[in-house]
Parts: structure tokens; C-alpha cells; sequence
């Protein structure tokens, strides 16, 4: 789907400037609080494919509502699963909540490709994936109609929760 000539998958860019470049610290002080650079949400698309510099910030919520940081690597993809990917998979993956910090001194940058269907095509499930202990968790709809209702909401709103059956 995401290799269809009319899929919406898109690039993206980010740049982080260093805390200290709004907020000098004090002369006597040597680090200066982080801030928030990217607010926390899930990618609304199927799938993420990350690389960023070797500037850390990137942050993943775990069960209980935990922050982990995700040690920076510029040699390596991170791949995070979108919500479409949650719902194709009724549920069996997770789209993973994320956020990214600035970091003190250092310009974090990253640059992010979003595997997206195209806007018409209808996402369904696997009927494998949709057993009697399993029901359908989404009703059907298609990426037009998610992008739609996402931009409806503010970054960090669950919008997987507007298509629950
Ligand atoms: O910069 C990062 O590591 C996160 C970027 C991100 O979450 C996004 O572009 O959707
Ligand atoms: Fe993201």
C-alpha cells in the first residue's frame, strides 16, 4: 500500500535548537534544562522510518506511562508503527506514543519517512487476525477520513479512538 503510486506517504524534516539557544544558563551553571522539541502523539500513518543525529531526545511511553529514552545512533533506522498499522493489525502491533526533548547545548536533527495508503483505499483487517476472543477492534475506514478526523484534534488526542466499533 505504501508503494502505490497515489499512496500519501511523506518526508519530513525536524530540527531541534538547543535549550541554551532561547535560555542562556547562568555563567556558573553547565547544563540547562531540557524542553519539549515535539510534543507526544503516535504517527497517524502505517509506519515510521527514523534516522537522526547522534543528539539524543527521542522518548517512547512504555506501560505505567514511563518515558524511555531511545539511545541516539546515527547508523540505524528506528521504526515506529503508525495507528493504520494498529488497526490493519486489529491491535496485534501497537502504535507506540513519542515525543522528542531538546537537548541542553547540541541541535538535535532527524528526518522521518511515514509510510501512508493511499487516500481512497479501504484498510482492512486480516480476517485471520479477527477471532471470537478478538473481535473487530476499528471500523472500517479509509486514510482520507483518518487524516480528516486527526487534524480535527490537537497532536496528542488518540484518534484511533474515534474509529472504535
Ligand atoms: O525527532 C524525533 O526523533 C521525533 C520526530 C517525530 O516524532 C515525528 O516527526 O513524527
Ligand atoms: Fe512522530
Amino acid at each position: 500500500m505504501i508503494r502505490d503510486v497515489d499512496s500519501d506517504s511523506m518526508f519530513r524534516l525536524n530540527r531541534y535548537p538547543p535549550s541554551s539557544f532561547h535560555t542562556p544558563p547562568p555563567p556558573h551553571r553547565a547544563t540547562t534544562t531540557t524542553e519539549i522539541g515535539f510534543g507526544e502523539h503516535t504517527d497517524p500513518q502505517m509506519l515510521t522510518i527514523l534516522r537522526s543525529n547522534d543528539v539524543g531526545g527521542l522518548q517512547i511511553c512504555v506501560a505505567g506511562g514511563t518515558w524511555v529514552p531511545v539511545t541516539p545512533d546515527p547508523t540505524a533506522f528506528c521504526i515506529n508503527v503508525g495507528d493504520v498499522l494498529q488497526a490493519m493489525t486489529n491491535g496485534r502491533f501497537m502504535s507506540v506514543r513519542h515525543r522528542a526533548l531538546t537537548n541542553g547545548f547540541k541541535y538535535r536533527m532527524s528526518m522521518a519517512y511515514f509510510g501512508a495508503p493511499p487516500p481512497h483505499a479501504w484498510l482492512s483487517v486480516p480476517p485471520e487476525l479477527v477471532t471470537p476472543h478478538r473481535p473487530l477492534l476499528y471500523r472500517p475506514f479509509n486514510w482520507a477520513e483518518y487524516k480528516k478526523a486527526s487534524y480535527s484534534l490537537r497532536l496528542g488526542d488518540s484518534r484511533l479512538q474515534l474509529f472504535l466499533k
